[in-house]
């Protein structure tokens, strides 16, 4: 014994300083809920969501779950036992939570930035393109006008009887012009010489310079010549039959621009060329030009645009630079960022909160419902005296989608807390009711026992839901137990419907977890339960080297002297089983017998027969 404690402290002041170790890891790295979890589970076992067994001082572990990390506080002063919690990482929705929404929170930011800068630059392209068309379409009526001016003089001039270059042909000719807004001269022409003119009246003949072509409709054009009394003024001039129209080239193109680097132009389409012009029109942008199709074109660094009048032959050409418009870009962008800002951060509270909903234990043990991720394992019940399998307990299990098993100590306790465990009982009952029928046809009197949680003893929760589904199934009375834990009789009253409805099918109760909790023998008098289940921490102090817990001998007799019958739970080892054995205990379930396991295997076991013996 004194070798047994001298060890057991060495191993304490080992495991102290492993736990510190562990505090550092807890305090800087989210294990909080494990710490309060072990410090509050020293008071009453079932505080301790993660507690995964219980230690007792000095000499004897119970290993649980031995290929788990554990912490225990060692110091507890008076205490019999320590709660061991297990270290193991468990998931943490908030850590999940931040690299899970962090990757939608930070495109929640930048896509209303972007999408609003991308706004913002098809806005100012559209602008520029607009306000282009509209200087090429004003450029291309004035071109019409003057067009249609010009053609009509000269089918005047061609119906004037007169001599070319008489009073009465230049009176005529003077007439027109004054009446033609477009026109600046008349003339006539002859062999490439202006022989006369409403400009030029008493000049010698004036040799007609510049750009010379026949135009598709006949007229031939003079662009860009010099007249004796303007040399420095380019004019344009249009003859056809030797008459002659002389146009100022300014007078189509010359209208305000909101921007000194606007280029405007006239063409004439066929033969192509550039007739009139105000900035620099580059030959290649010009060469982008589709005959007589309006059109919207850009090169590396300007948007050109075309206006075409295939009736008169002509088209209009007005272009920017890119900069420009992209200029005003940024004041737009000022305006709409903050905007942007403000989406963004709506946009990434959204997201957070759908995030958030999604990532809690609610939701995600409502989706492992929905996804069938639970599923039942059947421990034998076993009678100590015939080794007959005379029953089973349902226990629940959680397999994710990424194939961990999550042990029901964790995700019970979850649902319990997030209001979820009704659904889970109502599934486990469900479970239960369609393997029953073969359970009772494989072994005659067999019963399954099921866990009921607290929240489950309430009016009209899952036992009602049993009730009504059992009653239109018609089992034998007693192939139900329903393990009901002291916590859910904490509130009697409260359980007093659920219960009543229980014992209405004939189900038998049996109350789980027996001495580690609130239970007072004034309470297992005020309720009508038929079975003890005597909890494996009280089993695991039977050993041959291990001091017994008085506890336990107390429970059994308490259990003989109100008539109660008693299930162990937790039996590993023959020492165990003749202990039970001795003091009158009938049934036990462990992993000396039958671990949990599938319906098909339990299925299978009762069909074998049983040994006549107890081992
Ligand atoms: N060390 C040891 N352990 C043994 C041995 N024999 C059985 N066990 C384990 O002891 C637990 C017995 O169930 P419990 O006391 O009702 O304790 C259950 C029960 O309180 C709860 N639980 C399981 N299924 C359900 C369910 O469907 N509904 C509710 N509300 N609770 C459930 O989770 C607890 C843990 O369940 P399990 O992890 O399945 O753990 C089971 C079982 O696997 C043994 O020889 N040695």
């Amino acid at each position: 014994m004194s070798n047994g404690r001298h060890s057991s402290h060495a191993g304490f002041r080992k495991a102290g300083s492993f736990m510190v170790s562990l505090l550092v890891a807890i305090r800087g790295g989210g294990w909080q809920g494990s710490l309060q979890g072990t410090t509050r589970c020293l008071h009453h076992r079932m505080a301790c969501s993660h507690r995964v067994g219980l230690l007792f001082a000095p000499s004897v572990e119970i290993p649980l779950a031995p290929r788990r990390r554990f912490v225990h506080d060692g110091t507890a002063p008076g205490q019999d036992c320590v709660c061991l919690c297990h270290l193991q990482p468990l998931p943490c929705p908030m850590k999940r939570f931040y690299v899970v929404a962090s990757i939608p929170l930070l495109l929640a930011a930048l896509i209303p930035i972007a999408a609003s800068l991308w706004v913002a630059h098809r806005q100012a392209k559209n602008d520029q393109i607009t306000y282009l068309t509209s200087l090429a379409d004003e450029v291309l009526r004035r071109g019409v006008a003057s067009r249609q001016q010009l053609v009509a003089a000269l089918n005047d001039l061609d119906r004037d009887p007169h001599a070319p270059c008489s009073q009465a042909s230049l009176t005529r000719m003077q007439q027109l012009v004054g009446t033609s807004f477009y026109l600046q001269g008349m003339g006539s022409v002859m062999d490439g010489t202006l022989v006369c003119s409403t400009l030029t009246q008493g000049s010698d003949l004036v040799p007609l310079t510049g750009n010379h072509m026949v135009t598709a409709t006949g007229i031939s054009s003079w662009i860009g010549a010099r007249l004796p009394f303007a040399p420095d003024q380019p004019f344009n001039i249009y003859a056809r039959n030797g008459h002659a129209v002389i146009i100022h080239p300014g007078i189509v193109i010359d209208m305000p621009v909101l921007h000194a680097d606007v280029s405007l132009g006239l063409l004439i389409s066929t033969p192509q060329a550039l007739i009139r012009s105000k900035g620099p029109l580059d030959a290649q942008w010009l060469a982008l030009y589709t005959p007589d199709a309006s059109s919207q074109v850009e090169s590396d660094t300007h948007h050109i645009v075309f206006r075409a009048s295939k009736d008169n032959n002509i088209a209009a050409v007005a272009a920017a630079p890119k900069a420009q418009a992209y200029g005003g870009l940024w004041a737009q962008a000022l305006i709409l960022a903050p905007l942007g800002l403000v989406a963004s951060a709506l946009f990434a509270l959204g997201v957070a909160v759908l995030t958030r909903w999604q990532l809690s234990p609610r939701v995600r043990l409502r989706t492992a419902l929905r996804r069938r991720e639970f599923f039942i394992l059947y421990q034998p019940i076993v009678d100590l005296q015939t080794g007959q399998w005379v029953g089973a307990e349902a226990l629940l299990r959680w397999r994710r989608r990424n194939g961990t098993l999550v042990p029901p100590d964790e995700f019970i306790a979850e649902a319990e807390k997030a209001g979820v465990i009704a659904p889970i009982t109502r599934y486990v009952i469900d479970v239960v009711l369609a393997d029953l029928p073969e359970l009772l046809k494989a072994r005659p009197g067999f019963h399954v026992s099921l866990n009921l949680s607290p929240q489950d003893l309430v009016a009209d929760g899952p036992v009602q839901y049993l009730q009504r589904r059992f009653s239109a199934m018609e089992f034998p009375a007693g192939a139900l137990m329903l393990e009901v834990t002291e916590r859910g009789l904490v509130n009697i009253e409260a359980a007093r419907p659920a219960l009543q409805a229980a014992r209405q099918i004939g189900a038998s109760i049996a109350l789980d977890d027996f001495g580690t909790g609130y239970s007072s023998l004034s309470m297992l008098e005020s309720i009508d339960i038929d079975t003890l289940k005597i909890d494996r921490i009280f089993i695991a102090s039977i050993g041959a080297q291990a001091a017994i817990s008085p506890v336990t001998t107390h429970i059994i007799e308490m259990a003989h002297t109100l008539q109660l019958a008693l299930i162990a739970e937790g039996v590993e080892t023959q020492d165990q089983v003749d202990f039970l054995i001795a003091r009158g205990v009938r049934q036990a379930q462990g992993w000396k017998f039958a671990r949990a396991m599938p319906l098909e295997e339990l299925l299978a076991g009762l069909r074998v027969a049983p040994p006549s013996q107890p081992q």
